[in-house]
């Protein structure tokens, strides 16, 4: 197996009209393979998955249980690195290399440290000067200034999952990587998350790959809807969500659309429905 990942720190580092012809993000996994282990034997989880995204674009990939989401953001993250194809971050200029947010289900905060120092912790030592004063805007912008002192022992659920956003934006991140954030929160509280992390992403648009299950959820978020194939995952079609911003806070609207996406047939859709 040919394994590589090949990446370019710095996009506005290349010249001329490479520069212009490459995306942002850029994702080719020709193939990544998991070696048997014991009496399960080894299997290919992606295959020819090629998806790229402009600075500060919203992705959504939907796809089956199983099919290769986490997999394939796990790639893109660097945290796998046993496959064979490339990946190019986007980077700010001025970075010398990507910084990358990464938003799991479970919000893995630290639990000896406080909502602050959670936050604080991820800057790490050479903090910029504005530092402080974005971790209180998150804070606040999350509506969890007055637990900012509290242990995430003490946190419900809801503030716990708005504390792990907030943690991946004081990083300023160049790539933000969400999957299923959301994901088993009563339907009031995800839909508040949701709003608090278009207000956030707004305020900021910074790439987003977000990995759900839930075609409502990615109308409503996303500029762009990738649906991926079961196993070995691959593209089966990448749409823009052609409905305005403004109205996707219209449950009708967003289920009208989600229905007219279904209608569509071919085997993406059937996918879905
Ligand atoms: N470490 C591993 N070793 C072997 N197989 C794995 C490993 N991690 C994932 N797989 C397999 O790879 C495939 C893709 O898994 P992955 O977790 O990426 O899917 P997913 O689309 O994120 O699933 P879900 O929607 O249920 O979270 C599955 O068949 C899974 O069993």
């Amino acid at each position: 197996m040919s394994i590589t990942f090949a990446r370019t720190s710095r996009p506005d580092a290349l010249s001329g009209s490479a520069q212009e012809a490459l995306p942002d993000l850029l994702v080719e996994i020709d193939s990544k393979r998991f070696p048997a282990v014991g009496d399960a034997p080894a299997h290919e989880a992606v295959r020819g998955f090629r998806l790229a995204a402009r600075r500060g674009e919203f992705v959504a990939m939907v796809g089956p249980s199983g099919c290769g989401k986490t997999t394939t953001l796990n790639i893109v993250a660097g945290l796998d690195r046993d496959f064979s194809g490339r990946v190019r971050l986007p980077t700010a200029a001025g970075r010398d290399r990507p910084i990358l947010g990464y938003v799991f289900q479970n919000p893995r905060l630290l639990p000896w440290r406080t909502v602050h120092q959670n936050l604080e912790l991820v800057l790490g030592p050479d903090r910029d000067p504005g530092a402080e004063a974005r971790i209180a805007a998150l804070l606040d912008a999350m509506d969890l200034t007055r637990v900012r002192d509290q242990y995430p022992g003490r946190l419900s659920v809801g503030m716990a999952r708005r504390a792990a956003l907030a943690r991946a934006f004081v990083v300023q991140p160049d790539l933000l990587l969400m999957d299923e954030p959301f994901v088993s929160l009563d339907e009031l509280t995800a839909q508040r998350l949701r709003l608090l992390l278009l207000d956030v992403w707004s305020a900021r648009p910074t790439t987003v790959l977000f990995v759900t299950h839930n075609l409502r959820e990615a109308i409503q978020l996303a500029d762009r809807l990738v649906l991926l194939s079961a196993p070995p995952t691959r593209v089966l079609a990448d749409l823009p969500i052609e409905l305005p911003r403004a109205d996707r806070g219209d449950e009708a609207v967003v289920e009208a659309y989600r229905a007219e996406l279904l209608g569509r047939g071919g085997p993406a859709f059937q996918l879905l429905g």
